[in-house]
């Protein structure tokens, strides 16, 4: 699929502190890609550069040919971190006047708005004022606003924070069926569940560096190693000779035993000791939520694991 956004080499200071340190990626049209992060670790200054709400030190934004101002910042939408809608004003003016913004057909615009209200679960709510409505409710007239316009690349700044379940499963489905019409979505999240089920592409970025790029199959064959969780009395001393255990977590009757890489698990379960107090066990994939928690909190997998490149 063709390249939509490719961002290189980024680097940003703020005072005398680097929070971008050399950012490399692409978006290609169609995909959804996310750039995940602890808090504070860089990204939505990373959007903000590409957006062009501030310029970056050093390094390019490139949205197909163009590059820094002469990126026609129409044909892209944003939905930011930063919420907020004017009051007092109806929530069917206000999409127009983003579709204006954006020099959108205004009765094009309309039908999209009427479309998407209905389709969020907001259908009959074009002349509610903006006050009248909650903030689950605010979010979306904000999501509405910033795809009114059909825009080839779309941002999303953590589009789910402030959602209840049944909202956010929506906005997944949304944002699945915008990259399948060719949309291109560049996402932030922490919802690493929802991030897991939708994503083609990851960026994992940790103190302004990349950690993680890849494709979600790429990402999983290389950092989600097996575990194997044993229910059971056991102490520390029974998994000692146990081959390609790389760590154990245990607390009251449960032991996790994290595999290295190339365990063949069913060999690797034939070596279990034969006194071993079993209630349950299972052996699953590390999740991308625990890949996260562990770069977050420095254990490494991404670097035990070697770095994986798109
Ligand atoms: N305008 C600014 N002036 C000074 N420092 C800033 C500014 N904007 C961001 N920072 C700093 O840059 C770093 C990266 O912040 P950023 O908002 O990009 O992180 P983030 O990954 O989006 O975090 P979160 O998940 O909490 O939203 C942080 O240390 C933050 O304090």
């Amino acid at each position: 699929m063709e390249k939509v956004l490719s961002v290189e080499h980024l680097q940003k200071s703020f005072k005398n502190t680097k929070v971008l340190k050399d950012i490399s990626f692409d978006v290609h049209q169609g995909e959804i890609m996310a750039i995940l992060g602890p808090n504070g670790a860089g990204k939505s200054t990373t959007i903000r550069n590409i957006m062009g709400i501030m310029y970056p030190d050093e390094g390019r934004v490139t949205f197909h040919n163009h590059n820094g101002d002469e990126i026609p910042r129409h044909k892209i939408g944003y939905l930011p971190e930063e919420r907020g809608l004017y009051k007092n004003v109806k929530v069917m003016d206000i999409l127009l006047y983003f579709a204006n913004l954006k020099d959108y057909p205004k009765e094009k615009a309309r039908k999209r708005a009427l479309d998407y209200l209905k389709k969020l679960g907001l259908e009959g709510k074009e002349n509610a004022s903006v006050e009248e409505l909650s903030k689950g409710m605010g979010q979306k007239v904000q999501f509405i606003g910033s795809i009114i316009h059909e825009p080839e690349l779309l941002i999303l700044d953590e589009p789910f924070s402030g959602l209840d379940p049944v909202s956010q499963e929506i906005f997944k489905d949304e944002i699945k069926n915008l990259a399948k019409n060719g949309t291109a979505i560049l996402l932030s999240s922490h919802q690493m569940n929802l991030v897991e089920e939708m994503c083609d592409r990851l960026f994992m970025i940790s103190k302004g560096q990349k950690v993680i790029y890849g494709s979600m199959d790429q990402v999983k064959a290389e950092y989600a190693n097996f575990k194997c969780t044993i229910r059971g009395k056991n102490g520390q001393n029974t998994f000692k000779s146990l081959p390609d255990v790389t760590r154990i977590d245990q607390s009251d009757d449960i032991s996790v035993l994290y595999l290295s890489k190339d365990v063949h698990v069913t060999n690797w379960l034939k070596q279990l000791p034969n006194d071993l107090n079993v209630q349950e066990l299972s052996v699953d994939r590390v999740s991308l939520h625990e890949i996260f928690v562990d770069i977050a909190t420095d254990k490494n997998i991404a670097q035990e694991a070697g770095e994986s490149d798109a």
